[in-house]
């Protein structure tokens, strides 16, 4: 089934005020490109601001804590993210995984509870180089999204429309190693048969973003990929010059 590109850029801990003029020049080529959903998940603390500055365009955080609210210093919710304005988060990147020692649990408990209260969710995955030398590759990885894979009534709510899987090789992070094209197929083949076997034909619908070291020379080779339906881009996300080629790659496979 055709699914439509979806490409977005994952900021990290970059971005002030200032930045607000890239994100304009970002949302006027998105604008143009009307066959390609795309989105910035910024830091929490620039998504206000963005969304008062840059109309039509969608932002998102990239983390959520699972609770509402409570005693969690430093943490964001998802009816926070809402309220500033952000319609998307990101959960279980492998930087929050390593660096905040995140569970495949946890990660499940804030995709859920993100999409119960109305995000959409885009799921992080992904191996490290130890593993895909083992050859662990795809067993470890789909472990990992069986494990990390909403369930309940929030991901009834929310698949597929609302939900994506973003497959990030570790390595391949701001590495400018990016995987081939024979291991991305492979990998991102094996998660549409384990969205299929969770979510039924709904499992088609889902997207399958490919992260790690995207740029605008390889964007094309990579969205041409089966089962490639966009990238979750950082480093080249944080100017226009460098992610606006990316989106175009993306409208012109369609
Ligand atoms: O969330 C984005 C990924 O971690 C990829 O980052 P990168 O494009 O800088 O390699």
């Amino acid at each position: 089934m055709a699914r439509r590109k979806y490409v977005v850029g994952n900021w990290k801990m970059h971005g002030v005020s200032a930045d607000i003029l890239e994100i304009s020049g970002i949302a006027s080529a998105a604008a143009e490109s009307s066959n390609v959903d795309v989105a910035l998940c910024l830091p929490a603390t620039l998504i206000e601001r963005a969304v008062r500055s840059v109309s039509g365009f969608s932002f998102g955080g990239q983390d959520v804590h699972q609770e509402a609210k409570g005693a969690h210093t430093g943490c964001v919710s998802a009816p926070m993210l809402l309220d500033a304005g952000a319609s998307l988060t990101i959960v279980g990147h492998s930087e929050r995984r390593a660096g905040q020692c995140e569970t495949d649990q946890q990660v499940r408990a804030k995709a859920e509870s993100a999409l119960g209260a109305g995000l959409d969710v885009i799921l992080c995955i992904g191996e490290s180089l130890e593993v895909r030398e083992a050859g662990q590759a795809l067993s470890t990885v789909q472990a990992q999204l069986d494990a990390s894979l909403p369930h309940g009534e929030g991901a009834a709510a929310g698949v597929p429309a609302k939900f994506a899987i973003a497959y990030e090789p570790m390595w391949a992070i701001g590495t400018g190693k990016v995987a081939s094209t024979a291991d991305i197929r492979e990998m991102h083949s094996a998660l549409r048969e384990r969205l299929v076997a969770a979510y039924g034909d709904a499992g088609n619908e889902v997207r399958i973003l490919y992260g790690g070291s995207v740029s605008a020379s390889n964007a094309s080779e990579i969205f041409a990929v089966d089962d490639v339906d966009g990238a979750l881009v950082g480093g080249a996300s944080l100017t226009a010059e460098k992610f606006v080629p990316i989106v175009i790659a993306a409208a012109s496979i369609g």
